[in-house]
């Protein structure tokens, strides 16, 4: 029978796996919600993908200014000075990312004035407002902006996978966080979040796991907003 591993043991296999693990349930809420199936298997509702655009591109305007605030951390904290430049690659995307949203928007005829955040868009960038304060480690900051760039990798890959049946208008979408590079670029952000939670004290370790589970409860929620919202 396999023992409870010590603290040793699972900072070698990596903390980030440890909890996907432990957290396998709300982890596959968020990568694998009825949403995402629904572009996979070729059903979705286009009204929905349009609400999910412009309410993404309100998410995205927010979360900007939370990847400024990780770098602002690592100059400060960072024991390794590669990270400036993978958060860095990662702002230099979010460039690209607010572009592709004015041009996928106007493509769908969707107003970007007109659009109005809605409570869990709203919910979900007051807390990353909350995890910009100084207060916030570094290490749990880090592990949020993993988590959230990491869910989009994952459901978003799901629709190019072999046997989806993914609209070709979409599949533009799906390559954006879906692609091999972007794939490469969370893995990065894992590496870091895994080296950092490797070496932080367990009251710091347990705020981080806390906060990625919020992350991903927002996410869940966020996707609701287009599909399945009660
Ligand atoms: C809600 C949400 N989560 C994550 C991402 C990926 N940057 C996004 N654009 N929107």
């Amino acid at each position: 029978m396999e023992g409870k591993k010590t603290r040793e043991e699972v900072e070698k296999s990596g903390m980030i796996d440890t909890w996907m693990r432990k957290h396998r349930l709300i982890y596959t809420g968020a990568t694998k919600h009825p949403f995402i199936l629904s572009i996979r298997d070729g059903t979705v509702d286009l009204e929905a993908f349009k609400t999910w655009l412009g309410q993404d591109y309100i998410f995205v305007r927010a979360f900007a200014p939370f990847v400024a605030s990780v770098l602002i951390k690592a100059w400060k904290e960072s024991d390794d000075s590669s990270d400036m430049e993978v958060i860095l690659s990662g702002m230099a995307s979010l460039n690209d990312e607010i572009a592709w949203f004015k041009s996928e928007t106007a493509k769908w005829g969707v107003q970007l004035s007109e659009v109005v955040p809605q409570k869990a868009n709203q919910d979900y960038c007051r807390f990353l407002e909350s995890l910009m304060s100084p207060d916030v480690e570094y290490t749990v900051a880090i592990t949020a902006f993993w988590a959230i760039e990491a869910v989009y990798q994952a459901s978003f890959a799901l629709c190019l996978e072999d046997g989806s049946k993914t609209p070709a208008e979409l599949r533009e979408t799906c390559q954006r966080w879906g692609n091999d590079g972007f794939g490469q670029y969370c893995n990065s952000l894992q590496k870091i979040a895994n080296r950092r939670l490797g070496k932080t004290p367990d009251d710091v370790l347990t705020k981080a796991e806390v906060t990625l589970l919020r992350v991903l409860e927002h996410e869940v929620e966020f996707w609701n907003m287009s599909h399945g919202a009660a």
